[in-house]
């Protein structure tokens, strides 16, 4: 060995040390010195941010993760700092790892799963449901210079792509006052839908100038019939364009903004399918600032009582890891219409009169002929193509025979957990293709490699 690799070998050891033993000034210092030791492995396999996981050294995790050091890389055992976190028992670095809200795991004991944000879940505005029929402060909203309009065609919001489009979090929604969208309101075909509120950030203190019942800017989206090339020129930057494939195209949005298009898209997709009455076919008009339709008949019986035909409709879709029963292996299938080489969790829809555990038993059993026995439920994910919601669960199959349902499947496989890691982690010709970050597909499978530690 050189004498420059051995120093360099020395100088590696002597900072998985000190985060080892949470020496913060030390870990700092070395750092500045050589900022590439940040994600090294020491001849343990493991960063100094799964050793300081390790021992419970919250202020080196603080340190490093303030640097920006890679929280998801493993070690041999396939572990991430996160996971070493939890199987020692530091709940402070699993909560900073992992992200969660620290009380909520106190009130809930038993439960100390993290939980889960999906793409498309995060609620930026507040929906004021009750404000829905209060007509006078909803036409006050309206007109608010404040209040924000986001302008959808054909259940496609317009966005801003800049240059260098394909890069995440890239794509931003158009936004717009209420003077650039005012006579497109006047249109008898175009749908308003009143989103929310943004959240304040805290509440407003008494010795802020913050007028008394000033409101926080309003969110509207408007589903408009006009030509898209038309609604385009309402906006000023070039790069403005209504994306053509949703299912893919939306994935570029920010958390924050996704959260919106969720709740906007399916509410426009309802109305753009409910325009008659499904009791007795009549036309229906929009209620309740876009969230209800009622029946133009005064003597229909959807107008008596409440009927859920009345308002936007959810559909909820089961979507679940199966495990073996061996435990170290998932099933994956594949659908006809998925890029080459992508493996998925299996899914469908829940029928009526059936629980959730029921669905994943029968739409596993349809799909892929593996009979599944306990089900665990983990998070849910608003699914906005147009109005699905996903719920995620871990499912361990009882059978093992795969005979895969031809219609819907092209193939179905039990996937190693290895193969899984490293197809996640490494990259290099992988066994199979992820399907993107932003679905709970990926999150579950994520999800299992994580829970299933085996230190
Ligand atoms: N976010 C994610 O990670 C994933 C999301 N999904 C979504 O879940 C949905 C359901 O999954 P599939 O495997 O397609 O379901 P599935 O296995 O139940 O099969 C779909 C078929 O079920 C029938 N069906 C029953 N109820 C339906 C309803 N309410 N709407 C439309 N079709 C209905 C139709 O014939 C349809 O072709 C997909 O449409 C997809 O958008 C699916 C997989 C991953
Ligand atoms: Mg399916
Ligand atoms: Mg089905
Ligand atoms: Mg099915
Ligand atoms: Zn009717």
């Amino acid at each position: 060995m050189s004498v420059q690799s051995r120093a360099e070998e020395e100088l590696l050891e002597k900072f998985l040390d000190a985060a080892a033993r949470g020496h913060v000034p030390q870990v700092s210092s070395l750092l500045s010195h050589v900022p590439s030791l940040i994600n090294q492995t020491g001849s343990s396999g493991w960063t100094a941010l799964m050793l300081a996981a390790r021992h419970g050294q919250l202020p080196v995790v603080e340190e490093l993760l303030s640097r920006g050091c890679d929280k998801f890389s493993v070690n041999s055992s396939s572990q991430t700092a996160y996971d070493v976190s939890r199987f020692w028992g530091h709940r402070h670095i699993s909560i900073l790892l992992g992200g969660a809200e620290p009380g909520s795991l106190r009130v809930l004991p038993g439960s100390d799963l993290v939980p889960q944000e999906n793409y498309f879940s995060r609620e930026t505005l507040d929906r004021l449901s009750a404000r829905r029929t209060d007509t006078e402060w909803m036409e006050a909203r309206q007109r608010d210079e404040d209040s924000v309009y986001l302008l959808f065609s054909s259940l496609s919001p317009m966005v801003s792509c800049p240059e260098d489009q394909g890069s995440e979090g890239k794509m931003k929604l158009c936004r717009f006052r209420y003077e650039a969208v005012r006579d497109l309101l006047q249109e008898p075909a175009t749908v308003l839908v009143f989103l929310g509120v943004e959240r304040r950030k805290k509440p407003p203190s008494s010795s802020q100038t913050q007028e008394a019942g000033q409101e926080p800017p309003a969110w509207f989206a408007v589903g408009s019939d006009e030509d898209a090339a038309e609604l385009l020129k309402r906006c000023r930057e070039k790069s403005c364009l209504f994306p053509r494939s949703p299912n893919r195209d939306l994935l570029q949005l920010s958390e924050d903004e996704a959260g919106v298009v969720a709740q906007a898209r399916s509410v426009l997709a309802w109305h753009s399918r409910y325009a008659f009455c499904a009791t007795c076919g009549s036309s229906t008009r929009p209620e309740e600032a876009g969230h209800k339709r009622s029946c133009l008949d005064s003597n229909c019986r959807s107008r008596r009582g409440v009927h859920n035909t009345c308002y936007p409709r959810v559909d909820p879709v089961v979507i679940m890891l199966v495990i073996h029963p061996d435990g170290n292996q998932c099933l994956l299938g594949r659908k006809k219409i998925f890029p080459a080489g992508m493996f998925s969790c299996l899914a469908g829809f829940i029928e009526p009169g059936e629980t959730m555990e029921e669905a994943v038993r029968r739409e596993t059993e349809e799909e892929s002929g593996v009979k599944v026995g306990h089900v665990q439920y983990v998070s849910s994910q608003p699914w906005p193509m147009p109005s699905s919601l996903m719920l995620g669960c871990l499912a361990v199959a009882t059978t093992t025979d795969i005979k895969v349902d031809e219609n819907e499947i092209e193939e179905a496989r039990w996937f190693p957990r290895q193969q899984v890691i490293d197809s996640l982690f490494r990259g290099e010709a992988p066994a199979f293709v992820f399907p993107p970050r932003q679905t709970i597909a990926h999150q579950l499978i994520r999800h299992w490699v994580g829970i299933n530690s085996n230190l």
